[in-house]
């Protein structure tokens, strides 16, 4: 659905942020693009949306080039989550959830059950509606972020590291949930993180990166850790460093536990 042909995006001051890249996105995935930082991926995020035009090659979604879409009408197609939520400070949490549907020409009263429609979807208090976001954790506002994205009811979802500034735990927990969302929705979603323990719990395909957004490997989580291409991507994946690597240990009860490499369980072994 979404297609990159022969893309090469080079900056104004000369620097090649992406270059020549091609990758199809199928319908329905959730797609991680991953890798290190200034690799590329906010760039080529932002060419599917048109925040960012393409200096060569060519993007369509669904067959259809971007580069003839307006870009406005694009943006209103297409969520877009980035990191620290975007949201308006000034605007409750009920209205910057219902900005989209409201720009579409919803009108007011069917815009606030949508929202509280999208509150209820994340797993926010209805009560928090009427709040403005610094008002929220960090945890919350992350998932008005994800509420406002999918308020349009997108075929396409972006989310530019959207959980990096959030705790472990809460991480975690929109991680999860986000997987139940596309399990739910069907949307196709193209996520960026920079954490391949984030790419490998969420990807059904993973794309990982080198500068210029040269693709190391894609496929699978699987994949990647049954078969790395790379000293790349082994070093990328922490494999050299055994950090995926767990052992069998027999408790005293004789149950046999799986344990990483600091001798933590990380689970029992079903035989
Ligand atoms: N507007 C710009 N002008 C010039 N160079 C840019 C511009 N935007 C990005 N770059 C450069 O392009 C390269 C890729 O940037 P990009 O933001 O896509 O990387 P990234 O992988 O998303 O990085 P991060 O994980 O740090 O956000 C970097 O070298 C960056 O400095």
């Amino acid at each position: 659905m979404i297609s990159y042909g022969s893309v090469t995006k080079r900056f104004r001051d000369g620097t090649v942020a992406v270059d020549d890249f091609s990758l199809s996105v199928p319908r329905g995935s959730l797609t991680v693009l991953a890798g290190s930082s200034g690799c590329g991926k906010t760039t080529l995020m932002r060419m599917v949306n048109r925040m960012v035009d393409p200096s060569e090659g060519r993007i369509t979604v669904d067959g259809q080039d971007v580069a003839s879409q307006d870009p406005v009408a694009l943006r209103r197609r297409i969520g877009y989550v980035m990191q620290n939520s975007g949201l308006l400070p000034h605007r409750t949490v009920g209205q910057n959830i219902a900005t989209v549907p409201r720009l579409t020409g919803m009108d007011r009263s069917a815009a606030r059950r949508k929202a509280a429609e999208m509150m209820d979807l994340v797993g926010l208090a209805p009560e928090l509606a009427s709040r403005y976001p610094a008002q929220l954790s960090g945890g919350q506002q992350q998932r008005v972020g994800v509420a406002r994205g999918l308020a349009a009811d997108p075929e396409i979802l972006l989310m530019d590291e959207p959980f990096g500034a959030v705790d472990p735990l809460v991480r975690a927990d929109l991680q999860r949930q986000l997987v139940d969302l596309h399990h739910q929705l069907g949307t196709t979603i193209l996520f960026v993180t920079h954490d391949m323990d984030e790419a490998l719990t969420l990807g059904d395909h993973i794309v990982l990166l080198q500068t210029g957004a040269r693709i190391a490997q894609q496929g699978t989580p699987k994949d990647f850790v049954s078969a790395p291409a790379s000293d790349f991507v082994r070093d990328f994946l922490g494999l050299d460093r055994g950090q995926r690597t767990l052992r069998r240990e027999t408790a005293a009860d004789g149950s046999v536990l799986l344990v990483d490499p600091h001798g933590r369980p990380a689970g029992v072994l079903a035989e």
